[in-house]
């Protein structure tokens, strides 16, 4: 495993694990929105993305179009994305003392390459610690959700991507993979069930970060602010899918107005808030500057 950073690290870097459609990218929206009533500065980021060579490759790497491509192939695609996000992204962020959350990292690709693939694990390790350069999360949050949940959350989801249509008997094995990961590092992976409602994934995910976030403690006490929080993010969510439907039906209708100009939000981030950019662009998602205020309930 890759070593520890230096003593001088400022910020906190957590990291959500799990398959497609366990949830991270719900449960990063809500620890964002938490952290940012706080007053901290927070990064959104996705894994492999979060910078313009890290889009592009993810292009490559999960275009359905590309099913010749050889597994040690999509190996270095996710390594080389990793590379960038870490060196023009991830330790800047860390240095000025934000918080970075990313859904997937390193052990993405122990799950899905080494288990599901089969390929060779002590070389995934050397390259996963060349493509950080040393950097490890402080904390690893791996979502865990039965098989028929995750189903039917996806079954929501518009067109599934080259990794998602790998089939049943690969991701039972890369979670057999993200299960071997928690138990060998038990201290880092810290495993939550996310079957349960929302805000109840939440509140075990916040009481996992106590150790490194004690803020998250007090907010376990305030049921109401949880309930809110949740909801008024949720609420965020769905108006901004419901925007970029409508643009979509724009470009389709070819107008070509506002909205299509507006539309490429996953494109070309370069950091900071750019980069969090690119982690929205994965289902839209953006960020309002409101906050939500101890027990107001919306929606
Ligand atoms: N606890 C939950 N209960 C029901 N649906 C959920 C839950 N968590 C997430 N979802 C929904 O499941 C889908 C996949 O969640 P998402 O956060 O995008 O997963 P991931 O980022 O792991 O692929 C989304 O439609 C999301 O709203
Ligand atoms: C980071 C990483 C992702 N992947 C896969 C997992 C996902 O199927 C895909 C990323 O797609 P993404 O849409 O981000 O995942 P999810 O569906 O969970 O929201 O890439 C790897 O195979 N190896 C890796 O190292």
């Amino acid at each position: 495993m890759p070593q520890a950073l230096s003593d001088n690290q400022r910020g906190l870097f957590v990291t959500f694990e799990g398959g497609d459609g366990a949830g991270k990218s719900t449960q990063i929206r809500f620890l964002a929105r938490f952290l940012e009533d706080r007053g901290r500065e927070v990064l959104r980021l996705r894994e492999p993305g979060g910078t313009a060579v890290g889009e592009a490759l993810r292009r490559v790497v999960l275009d359905p179009a590309h099913g010749a491509m050889s597994d040690r192939a999509e190996l270095l695609i996710y390594e080389a994305a990793r590379a960038q996000i870490v060196d023009e992204v991830i330790r800047p962020a860390l240095a000025r003392g934000a918080v970075v959350l990313c859904d997937r990292f390193y052990d993405s690709t122990v799950a899905y390459q080494g288990a599901g693939r089969g390929l060779d694990g002590a070389f995934i390790d050397a390259a996963n610690r060349f493509a950080c350069d040393g950097l490890v999360p402080d904390v690893t949050v791996l979502l865990v959700a039965p098989e028929a949940a995750v189903r039917s959350r996806m079954g929501r989801r518009a067109g599934a991507d080259r990794l998602e249509q790998a089939g049943d008997a690969f991701h039972r094995r890369v979670a057999e993979g993200f299960a071997a990961l928690a138990a060998a590092e038990p201290e880092r992976v810290r495993t939550v069930s996310s079957q349960l409602q929302r805000v109840d994934t939440f509140r075990a995910v916040l009481a996992e970060l106590v150790p490194v976030l004690p803020e998250a403690a007090e907010a376990l006490t305030d049921g109401e602010y949880l309930d809110a929080l949740v909801s008024q993010v949720m609420d965020e969510k769905r108006r901004e899918r419901e925007r970029e439907r409508k643009r979509k039906n724009a470009r389709k209708r070819g107008r070509g107005g506002k909205g299509a100009r507006g539309g490429g939000s996953s494109k070309g981030p370069r950091g900071g808030k750019g980069a969090r950019g690119a982690a929205d662009g994965k289902r839209g998602a953006g960020k309002s500057s409101k906050s939500v205020k101890k027990g107001e309930h919306r929606g």
